[in-house]
């Protein structure tokens, strides 16, 4: 696979518009990597400022364990990849911290007991909320898949993402001028991130007629509605044609520069390679490792740990091709060899 043309990330930050940085958040990106290169690269290794703090989070389905996470902490103001192979956990990971799975371990399930999952955002407990609740904390995801309602035009969908929608509440409802008053707002601010995403011309276009692309950029601007402190991306570039490829990466590095901290999960190593400040690295539910993107995706144990099951997978540098890569490739290849040789002999 041929690298994508891709610029390099920008070194310092810009306030985010209309809005100031939060208090303490690491506005010098370069300042924030070097404090990162300073951490021992090892699985749970304490940050200088979490936003995210999990521990021992467990998720079974059947005799099958899922996600078996024993701590992990979250920089802020870092883009944070989560990388591993097909079914290593990281989606049903991302749907635990969400709200939108209950960990096998939660408090109030039965033999959660001591050893019970926790987990915190901004020094808040999110353990036993709900999505809504966590999305209203200021943690937001988007779907591998998208969500976008087909049938809604690109506006309507930007507006049921605001969190102080009119009708959620009832006395919002009622009264009717703060009512009029939030909507003109939502709509302000639901325009405003549609001309940035360049999405703008197809506000009164049903969101089902967009590429997937597109798609994928109006499931991040609605997650924005809700101005979080932190995104989740699930596959920010599946599907993504090379053309928006650019804008979707250079959107990511915004966000993080104007206060939003970025967790997201990717199979692109480009991408992961190209934007990422610190890669958390899962497989078969734990995390393996964890540390700079350049230390990690060269590390051998990871590179074995995808070759489980992306035997194709490119990891975006030839210096990945390291011992233990080369011997389960020759390993493959042997295999495949034998096994053509005993057909041909039938
Ligand atoms: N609802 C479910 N019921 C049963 N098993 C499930 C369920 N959801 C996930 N799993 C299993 O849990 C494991 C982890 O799946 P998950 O989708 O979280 O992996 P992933 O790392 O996100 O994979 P991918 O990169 O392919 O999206 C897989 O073995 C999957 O089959």
């Amino acid at each position: 696979m041929s690298e994508p043309i891709l610029t390099e990330p920008p070194t310092s930050s810009q306030p985010r518009p209309g809005r100031p940085l939060p208090p303490g958040y690491p506005a010098d990106r370069e300042a924030l990597r070097a404090q990162l290169r300073t951490l021992d690269q090892l699985p749970g290794v304490a940050k200088p400022d979490p936003i995210l703090t999990v521990d021992r989070i467990e998720r079974r389905f059947g005799g099958m364990t899922a996600v078996s996470v024993d701590h992990l902490q979250v920089q802020r103001g870092a883009i944070t990849a989560l990388i591993g192979p097909n079914g290593a956990g990281k989606t049903t990971f991302f749907n635990l911290l969400t709200g939108f799975d209950k960990a096998s371990n939660a408090a109030g399930v039965f033999g959660g007991g001591a050893d019970r999952a926790r987990w915190s955002f901004e020094g808040r407990s999110l353990g036993r909320t709900n999505a809504t609740k966590v999305a209203r904390a200021g943690m937001i995801r988007t779907f591998q898949l998208t969500k976008a309602l087909g049938r809604m035009t690109v506006l309507e969908n930007m507006l049921i993402g605001a969190a102080n929608q009119p009708g959620e509440n009832l006395w919002v409802g009622l009264v009717k001028p703060l009512w009029a008053k939030r909507e003109r707002e939502n709509i302000e601010r639901a325009e405003e991130l549609l001309r940035r995403f360049k999405l703008d011309e197809k506000r009164n276009d049903m969101a089902g007629g967009l590429s997937g692309g597109q798609k994928k950029l109006l499931e991040m601007a609605r997650a924005l509605m809700t101005e979080p402190s932190m995104i989740m991306l699930d596959e920010p570039m599946a599907g993504v044609n090379p053309a928006l490829t650019q804008s979707l990466l250079e959107h990511i590095q915004t966000l993080r520069d104007e206060g939003t901290t970025v967790l997201f999960v990717e199979h692109d190593m480009h991408m992961v390679r190209h934007i990422s400040d610190w890669v958390v690295v899962m497989a078969q539910g734990e995390i393996i490792a964890e540390g700079l993107p350049e230390d990690v995706m060269t590390s051998s144990a990871v590179v074995d740990a995808y070759l489980g099951a992306h035997h194709d997978r490119d990891l975006g540098d030839d210096d990945v091709l390291t011992t233990g890569v080369i011997r389960a490739i020759s390993e493959e290849v042997a295999d495949e060899v034998a096994s053509e040789a005993g057909e041909g002999s039938r």
